[in-house]
């Protein structure tokens, strides 16, 4: 097992290059289960999330080969496993396994999904709209199971606004007969990549990006080949990270267009940062303003940067209020960053910041994916060295983390823990 160390105080400078989206590409490799021939993935990132999911395809009989970035899927010898428990219980996306199985073998045995621990996390609208085209949907011992005789296409409208829930519905909506709507949609960039896919395979989708997607299923999808969009939450993570400690930084391969609502409130802060057609050119004044942030549904501020954009306004001149409306219970980093001397209260559910600290290195946990990111964003800023440890959830979502920031001059390296270090951990 092992740890990261930062050493704070490196300013950041030069290039970092953003990988593919972690969230379309835990749909994009499941949408392949709906394929009859090879779908090729280009640009896929270098996760743990994503090598589960191979591994997945594999055990239900798919033929998975890897090309550097680059997955080849030939689903045509796949069979109808039951995943009850296992690798599924990894990942939070292994329910993108439902809606694919269940749109190619109308049947589909899988666990309930793992992923970061953010508050309850229920899958009550996928299988509202599992049920609304016609399947029969029970949870036994840990599992869901779900069978149709047939998938007629529905009108289904989203109580929540669900990112999960509105893809899920697409995969098994392409393959049922007649047209779904999905009303109260999610709009993540990641949908449209979704919608994209299966649309390169023969589906028949129209409004992925709105709240309506009109959805017409057809018998059979064929294989493709597809790049996937670069992932948006990772860029603003490095974007936050140039703004907390860079001079001047460039991150590449971003649809700048995705984080609006990141850049703006960086801009209220005071970061100057000039957009390119696929590049963002941060450079952070000496003296950031505080601002807040209210996480939103997709074009709002985006959950999966708020915990990291928490650190940033440490080191800002004034309050900053942080509320998450998406996941209230996301705040397991508020404690750790405490631990490195921010100042923070939690009232009425929102965290209240304030600033400007000098953050202290210190023996740190990573509960989540997230909050890996705001700690090695606290550490980038602090005083001496900061031990995360925790990497299970970091290696979920970001690729060579640490190859990437020590390119833009942070010191920062993993270490083996040792057997008291593992035991400690696991006891904590
Ligand atoms: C693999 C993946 O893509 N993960 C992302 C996805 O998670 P995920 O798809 O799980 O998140 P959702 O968009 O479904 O969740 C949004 C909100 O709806 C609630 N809800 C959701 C489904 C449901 O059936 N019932 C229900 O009440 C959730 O508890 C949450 O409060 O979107 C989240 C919100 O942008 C991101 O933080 C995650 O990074
Ligand atoms: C919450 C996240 O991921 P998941 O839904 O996969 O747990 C995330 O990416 O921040």
């Amino acid at each position: 097992m092992q740890k990261i160390l930062v050493e704070g105080g490196s300013p950041l400078n030069g290039k970092v290059r953003v990988s593919g989206a972690k969230n379309s590409a835990v749909a994009l490799l499941p949408a392949a289960i709906l394929a009859e021939s090879k779908v090729i993935i280009e640009g896929l990132p270098g996760i743990s999330d994503v090598e589960v999911l191979g591994d997945l395809l594999e055990e239900i009989g798919g033929n998975v080969s890897w090309k550097g970035q680059t997955i080849h899927i030939d689903p045509s010898n796949m069979v109808n496993m039951p995943l009850p428990s296992g690798k599924v219980k990894k990942l939070r996306a292994s329910y993108y396994f439902m809606g694919a199985m269940l749109g190619r073998f109308k049947e589909a045995v899988i666990g309930l999904p793992g992923g970061c621990h953010l508050g309850p996390r229920p899958i009550d609208q996928h299988i509202k709209g599992f049920e609304a085209l016609g399947a029969t949907v029970t949870n036994e011992q840990g599992a869901i199971y779900l069978r149709a005789d047939e998938l007629r296409g529905a009108r289904i409208y989203l109580d929540v606004v669900s990112v999960g829930a509105t893809i899920n519905i697409m995969l098994a909506a392409v393959k049922a007969k007649g047209r779904t709507i999905i009303e109260n949609a999610a709009k993540e960039p990641e949908i449209i990549d979704v919608a994209t896919l299966l649309t390169s395979m023969g589906a028949r989708i129209k409004g992925a990006g709105t709240d309506v997607i009109r959805i017409d299923g057809c018998d059979s999808l064929t294989g493709c080949m597809h790049t996937i969009i670069p992932d948006r939450i990772e860029a603003g993570t490095y974007t936050i990270m140039a703004a907390a400690q860079g001079e001047k930084v460039l991150i590449d391969n971003v649809i700048p267009q995705h984080l609006e609502s990141l850049l703006a409130k960086l801009r209220e802060m005071g970061i100057n940062i000039e957009e390119g057609d696929e590049q963002l050119l941060v450079q952070p004044g000496k003296e950031l303003k505080s601002v807040d942030i209210k996480t939103l549904v997709h074009p709002g501020f985006p959950t999966d940067l708020q915990q990291p954009f928490t650190s940033l306004l440490t080191r800002a001149v004034g309050t900053g209020v942080v509320t998450d409306t998406i996941y209230q219970a996301r705040m397991k980093h508020i404690d750790e960053l405490r631990r490195m001397n921010a100042q923070i209260k939690v009232e009425g559910g929102s965290a209240i910041v304030s600033g400007p600290v000098q953050l202290e290195g210190a023996k740190v946990k990573a509960s989540d994916l997230r909050a890996g990111a705001a700690l090695i964003a606290a550490g980038l800023m602090a005083k001496g060295i900061t031990e995360i440890t925790g990497l299970e959830h970091i290696d979920r979502g970001y690729e060579q983390i640490t190859e990437k920031l020590s390119d833009l001059g942070a010191k920062i390296w993993r270490e083996e823990m040792t057997p008291e270090e593992v035991e400690q951990f696991q006891n904590s």
